[in-house]
């Protein structure tokens, strides 16, 4: 594996900004204009929250020749993520900030999508179609992907990453740490998957909690919001438009014919610096 501080291109000491929406949080690293910096054991040491600095994801910016932006994303434990809303949106505003513009582009490994800034200063971006079609979340062998066959009856929806959402009575008394870990390595999931509990509590109204692949228990999670919305209507439990109560804040989604937009706020925190022994000791 590439050796970040060994890297003659690397800088000895990269600069990160941090961020949350809904209180899912991000290392965002901006590597306009030069080569990437992030490998899985640069995510992994950063991504303690004791020894780095703590994620949920870490994303880095890249140059795109089909769009304002590229993002790559990484879960905690070093992995790839194909898709991240919550991160797209913090990413986005900072860059219509940075362009001086209230919509983007922007491409990531789920491709093409387009993000706006609300009147109300909330985020939306456009996930893209919900994959449906076993092969494509993926699983491991053709089935129902609208009841799987697993205790508990879940759905799963790929929104470039998988998903696996549950409907249950009453959200908050899942013990997300105790089932979490066996659902994320099921082998019916041979890419892992993130897991959403979701509690109905009005057709345009849902309370969900989550354990995302690669990085365990999170207050929010942008794709799993929207693949569990998805899941709720095709179920025949919601509309298309559903505000979702995570555990930190409050997320909107609207699965219209363009894509299933994903919208809420974001916040940028703070910005530092990594050292050059951080990066050294890697
Ligand atoms: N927090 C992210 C999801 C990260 C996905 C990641 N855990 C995976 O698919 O491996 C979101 O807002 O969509």
């Amino acid at each position: 594996m590439e050796n970040v501080a060994n890297s003659p291109k690397t800088p000895s000491a990269i600069a990160f900004m941090k961020m949350h929406g809904a209180g899912n949080d991000f290392v965002i690293i901006d590597s306009r204009g030069r080569d990437a910096v992030v490998t899985a054991k640069l995510a992994q040491a950063l991504g303690d929250r004791h020894r780095g600095t703590g994620f949920d994801q870490l994303a880095e910016i890249r140059d795109s020749q089909t769009a304002d932006f590229a993002l790559d994303f990484w879960n905690s434990d070093g992995s790839r993520a194909e898709a991240c809303g919550n991160a797209t949106r913090c990413v986005a505003n900072y860059m219509m900030h940075d362009l001086g513009r209230d919509a983007l582009t922007l491409i990531t490994k789920r491709g093409l999508l387009r993000a706006a800034r609300q009147t109300d200063g909330r985020v939306s971006v456009n996930m893209g179609h919900p994959q449906l079609d076993w092969s494509e979340i993926p699983l491991s062998h053709a089935t129902d992907t609208l009841h799987l066959p697993l205790a508990g009856d879940p759905t799963a929806v790929g929104i470039g990453n998988p998903h696996c959402v549950f409907f249950v009575a009453d959200a908050d008394s899942i013990d997300l740490a105790a089932l979490g870990p066996g659902l994320e390595h099921h082998p019916l999931f041979p890419q892992r998957t993130n897991v959403e509990w979701a509690q109905l509590i009005a057709p345009d109204h849902l309370r969900m909690r989550v354990w995302e692949r690669g990085a365990g228990i999170t207050l929010a999670c942008g794709s799993g919001t929207c693949a569990t919305v998805v899941a709720a209507h095709l179920r025949g439990l919601t509309g298309r438009a559903v505000t979702v109560e995570a555990d930190g804040g409050t997320l909107h989604v609207d699965w219209r014919d363009d894509g299933v937009w994903l919208t809420g706020p974001t916040a940028h925190i703070f910005d530092g610096t990594l050292t050059p022994a951080f990066l050294a000791a890697l």
